[in-house]
């Protein structure tokens, strides 16, 4: 598997910022059109820029209420960084449903075998979503974790380095799989979680996270990968 790749990152449209995080609800209409983004990134030494928008999309009126619920802390872990807060949004039963929904309407249909989880955050949505469209759940762990054989994959996080780790057979090579995390940042975690699946001959479908932070998003590195994100993060607190 490949050398990371620079990225083209083509979002639908823009969306507005009422309470920071770039989101749909009734207000979109006005100034912007998609609540979620689909980036596709692609392989690139000569990357073309971002192409605009193609014409106003519709926008889901649940993306609002899980913006609404993700609640941004200053500082956390460390100095600098605005930590987007996901468990709010877990004590909101019809929210958490929501967003699991999203996923399953995304990818039921779509012969997806697996759903790859993303320790910790990937364990909350990715099992929900594997049931939902009858995949099996792969749990991609850190490392020390798993007691069978592993393969591994390590990689550069926003605020430190760290492994992800697979047991050897969890994938059957030629699988269509689905990598499933909270958030996306620089997207080095998306990028070690499809190299580990493809050097175990995955076919890494897409990848699917509730949040992007927008400030990276023209520096993912994901191996050509497509990532879905329900909503952009707010940079302040709310
Ligand atoms: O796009 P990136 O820059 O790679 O960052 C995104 C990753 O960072 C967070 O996990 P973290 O590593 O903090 O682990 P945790 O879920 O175990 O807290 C988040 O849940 C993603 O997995
Ligand atoms: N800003 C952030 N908030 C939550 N999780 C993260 N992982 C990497 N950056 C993050």
């Amino acid at each position: 598997m490949g050398e990371e790749a620079n990225c083209n990152v083509a979002m639908e449209s823009a969306a507005p910022k009422e309470n920071g995080h770039t989101t749909g609800g009734a207000a979109a209409e006005a100034k912007a059109a998609a609540a979620w983004a689909e980036i596709a990134v692609t392989d690139a030494a000569a990357v073309p820029k971002p192409t605009p928008p193609p014409a106003a999309v519709a926008v889901d009126p649940r993306l609002q209420g899980i913006s609404d619920a993700i609640r941004v802390v200053p500082h956390f872990p460390k100095q600098g960084i605005m930590f987007n807060d996901i468990t709010p949004l877990l004590l909101r039963p019809g929210v958490f449903k929501d967003a699991v929904d999203i996923f399953v309407e995304r990818y039921r249909g779509m012969a997806i075998a697996a759903v790859a989880g993303i320790e910790a955050r990937g364990f909350i949505f990715g099992p929900a979503i594997a049931l939902a469209i009858g995949a099996k759940f792969i749990p991609l762990r850190k490392p020390k974790k798993l007691p069978g054989e592993v393969i591994s994959e390590t990689y550069v996080l926003e605020y430190g380095t760290d492994c992800l780790q697979m047991h050897v057979g969890a994938i059957e090579p030629g699988e269509r799989v689905l990598i499933v995390d909270d958030l996306v940042a620089t997207g080095g975690t998306l990028c070690a979680a499809i190299r580990l699946l493809e050097r175990a001959g995955a076919d890494v479908v897409e990848c699917a996270c509730l949040i992007g932070l927008p400030k990276f998003k023209d520096f993912y590195k994901l191996n050509g990968k497509p990532v879905y994100v329900l909503v952009e993060s707010r940079e302040y607190e709310k």
